[in-house]
């Protein structure tokens, strides 16, 4: 603990075994950053356990970390112990992940993701008429579940070419299982607070299969994907050939042949560019819990702020009217709707569903004065980024024109996180912003978000490093006349 105070960096006192975990925990991620930032300023350092955090809020120490120095920060410092999931692209690092992304990066090309409009289409369709019929009851809708559903079908087709109805049948296990994910996923679980207090603990809990997330759901998740690569192994070529699902391009890879060559500190590496039948499992659990969460969570956001700002709602829905007539949009179509595309990125900015990411030091590195010892963790503070009046005036206001072309072409880019930066950004992010904009054009034919008794006046996030509120976000939908 007087790693980072020999350097010079300040930060809150850490305590004996914790470090300042519980301080993150009691007032929450988003306020006790902010606290802290107030106190000591834009490089600040804090203990996870053992573990040195240095947190940067300087956009130029950013850019170094995640761009220009990127080969010294390829890894996130995140421990998660449990087979197949630590197998994911996002929990990887090295040589490792550099190989994973390289395979899996086509899959998200938009010649896929024009093959994924249809689908995308029929299961927004049926997200308005789910929004459509409450209207007609005129009864309050919980957002996060409306869109939750809705994501996770359309993972669920994109991904597996699986037919889910989580959207009309409550008791869609896929469903069920994602919430409990994320509902019991916990940085502050005992498990990892013992691997960062006690580092040679970790292959134990390795072993013992614990982790941050709970195993019930991982367990199903990983059946249900096993079950499905068995599946698909009994199929015809013809079949297969037909098939245009992520699951189909990651076991392509599971008999590509030929390897490539890493060089790193000058030592060559040979590296094989298949994906193991583990792998495969991790991406495709991957998939299922990062596609879900985070565009549902954008999307309730973004409901929550068109019933605030009504104006904005109006104008987007002259912009659909203008562009996209009545019927399914078209991919060309959808990438006409920009103010929609402002609208979305203020809602990102806003309320980015991500709080924070780190990167990893793997040597010592000195960047504009501050030296990051090798192992410390960079975190990178994306709410507060998004919430700096320095990068936004008047940050808590709602202003989708801070993301017109001319005011965005002269605006740092590194001051907008909320896919990450640099050769780690989101893979996904081409993917949520289409099925983002695709449910919003249905949605917003058939109703219109308004305000009920039960609508929050101000969000109350709970604590965790995915932004979510304490209650469900409620408001009413008012049908569109014919
Ligand atoms: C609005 C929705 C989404 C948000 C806000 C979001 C946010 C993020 C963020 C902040 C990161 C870390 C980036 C970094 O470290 O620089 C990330 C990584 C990742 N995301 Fe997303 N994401 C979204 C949707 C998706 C979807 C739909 C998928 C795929 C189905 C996806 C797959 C991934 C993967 C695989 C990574 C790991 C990339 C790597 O480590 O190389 N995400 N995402």
């Amino acid at each position: 603990h007087n790693v980072l105070a020999k350097l010079g960096i300040p930060g809150p006192k850490p305590s004996l075994f914790l470090g300042n975990i519980l301080q993150l925990e009691k007032l929450g991620t988003v306020l006790q950053l902010a606290e802290w930032k107030k106190q000591f300023g834009a490089v600040f350092g804090l203990y996870f356990g053992r573990q040195p955090v240095i947190v940067v809020h300087d956009l130029d120490i950013l850019k170094e970390v995640l761009v220009k120095d990127f080969p010294h920060f390829t890894d996130r410092a995140i421990n998660v112990s449990r087979a197949y999931v630590e197998k994911g692209v996002f929990f990887q690092g090295g040589v490792n992940w550099k190989r994973i992304r390289n395979i899996i990066t086509p899959t998200f090309s938009s010649g896929k993701l024009k093959l994924m409009i249809e689908p995308i289409n029929q299961c927004s369709g049926l997200l308005s008429n789910n929004l459509a019929t409450k209207a007609k009851k005129g009864e309050t809708v919980d957002v996060k579940h409306y869109f939750g559903v809705y994501t996770m079908d359309v993972i669920a087709r994109t991904a597996f070419g699986l037919n889910t109805d989580s959207q009309n049948n409550p008791d869609e296990p896929f469903v069920d299982n994602a919430r409990k994910l994320f509902a019991t996923a916990k940085f502050a679980s005992t498990a990892n607070l013992l691997s960062l207090i006690f580092p040679f603990l970790r292959p134990l809990l390795k072993a013992l299969e614990v982790g941050i997330f709970p195993s019930g759901p991982v367990q199903f998740f990983v059946r249900t994907i096993k079950a499905m690569i068995e599946q698909r192994k009994t199929e015809d070529e013809a079949t297969r050939s037909q098939r245009t699902d992520f699951l189909e391009l990651l076991l392509k890879a599971e008999s590509e042949e030929g390897s490539d060559t890493h060089v790193a500190n000058g030592t060559h590496t040979k590296v094989i560019k298949r994906l193991t039948l583990e792998e495969i499992i991790g991406q495709a659990f991957l998939f299922f819990i990062a596609g879900y969460e985070t565009t549902a969570s954008t999307l309730q956001f973004l409901s929550y702020h068109l019933v605030k700002n009504p104006e904005v709602q109006e104008k987007l829905v002259k912009e659909i009217e203008t562009h996209v007539f009545n019927r399914e949009p078209t991919y060309d179509e959808i990438n006409k709707l920009t103010y929609m595309e402002q609208v979305i990125f203020e809602t990102l900015r806003h309320c980015p569903p991500v709080i924070t990411v780190n990167r990893k030091a793997s040597t010592d590195v000195d960047i504009k004065g501050v030296h990051i010892p090798k192992d410390a963790m960079v975190m990178i503070p994306i709410y507060m980024i998004q919430h700096d009046p320095e990068n936004y005036e008047n940050p808590e206001e709602f202003r989708p024109e801070r993301f017109d072309a001319a005011t965005r072409k002269e605006s740092n880019p590194v001051t907008f996180l909320p896919f990450g930066y640099g050769p780690r950004l989101c893979i996904g992010m081409r993917l949520a912003l289409l099925e983002t904009k695709i449910a919003l054009v249905h949605v917003l034919r058939r109703v219109r978000f308004a305000k009920c008794s039960e609508t929050p006046d101000k969000l109350n996030f709970k604590n965790g490093g995915i932004l979510a509120t304490k209650d469900p976000i409620k408001v009413a939908v008012e049908l569109v006349p014919k």
